[in-house]
């Protein structure tokens, strides 16, 4: 198939082709065939000029197509960057209270607080990047065990939080369950073969509570299990339902 353009001033081509043809035709010396010559030299200088500024134009075009690319590109790489973890890939501190937040409006939400047990020993015995591994790792573990409409979040060094919208109290507790015994049974490769542990808090709120409120009573439940031995699960007692009359 023909890819060429079509030649934007393909009927001017014709006319100038008609008037070289009436040029050559005209009696010599005579101030009609003058005349035309001169049309001809303008006409072709003016046709010469007008598809250099077409083809500029054109030039201009795509290069502007580039760099809006280009801008895109970049401004989905700003936003992902503000909004995630460069370490685990998974939403930053900020991001995470905004969707929770925004979630909390809408739907009733468990909130689950989960804090990777003694892993100061991690880093000070093997290194702050078997530490770095760690975190990875446990995140791979999260991901496969989260259901597909949880929310994952890093809130800091060793601490990451899960939102659950629109789960139950029970349901919720089942996940906190499945994801603790998931890290337990995860192989994360620790040269002396020792297991990673984390210690998990769980919160339920109903539709119109905030991130500050169900971090608070996840926190404290986390606070709870860490005490009673670590490797476990405490949930805060669920806020009561606000029936409507
Ligand atoms: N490798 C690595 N370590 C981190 C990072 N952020 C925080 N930490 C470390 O996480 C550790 C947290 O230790 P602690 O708060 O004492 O808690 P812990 O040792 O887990 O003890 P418990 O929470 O009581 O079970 C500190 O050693 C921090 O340096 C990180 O991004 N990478």
């Amino acid at each position: 198939m023909d890819s060429t353009p079509p030649d934007l001033f393909a009927q001017e081509a014709r006319t100038l082709a008609d008037a070289r043809a009436a040029h050559a035709q005209a009696g010599a010396g005579t101030a009609a065939r003058e005349a035309l010559g001169e049309l001809i030299a303008g006409y072709e200088r003016l046709l010469r000029e007008t598809r250099r500024l077409v083809q500029r134009s054109d030039r201009a075009e795509r290069e502007m197509t580039q760099i809006n690319q280009r801008l895109q590109e970049l401004a989905a790489e700003l936003e992902y960057r503000a909004t995630h973890d460069p370490l685990t890939g998974v939403l930053n501190r900020a991001a995470i209270i905004d969707l929770v937040n925004r979630l909390c409006k809408t739907h009733e939400l468990s909130l689950i607080v989960l804090d990777i047990d003694h892993f100061k020993r991690v880093n000070d015995s093997f290194g702050h990047p078997m530490g770095d591994r760690v975190l990875m790792k446990v995140v791979d573990c999260l991901r496969q065990v989260m259901p597909a409409n949880a929310s994952l979040g890093r809130v800091g060094g060793e601490e990451f939080t899960i939102a659950l919208p629109g789960r139950d109290p029970e349901a919720s507790l089942r996940i906190a369950h499945a994801v603790c015994h998931a890290i337990e049974a995860n192989e994360v490769g620790l040269p002396d073969g020792s297991r990673v542990t984390a210690s998990l808090g769980l919160s339920w709120l109903p539709r119109g509570g905030s991130f500050d409120e169900a971090y608070g009573l996840a926190d404290q439940a986390l606070y709870s299990a860490k005490r009673a031995g670590r490797n476990r699960v405490a949930r805060a007692e669920p806020r009561p339902r606000v029936l409507r009359a």
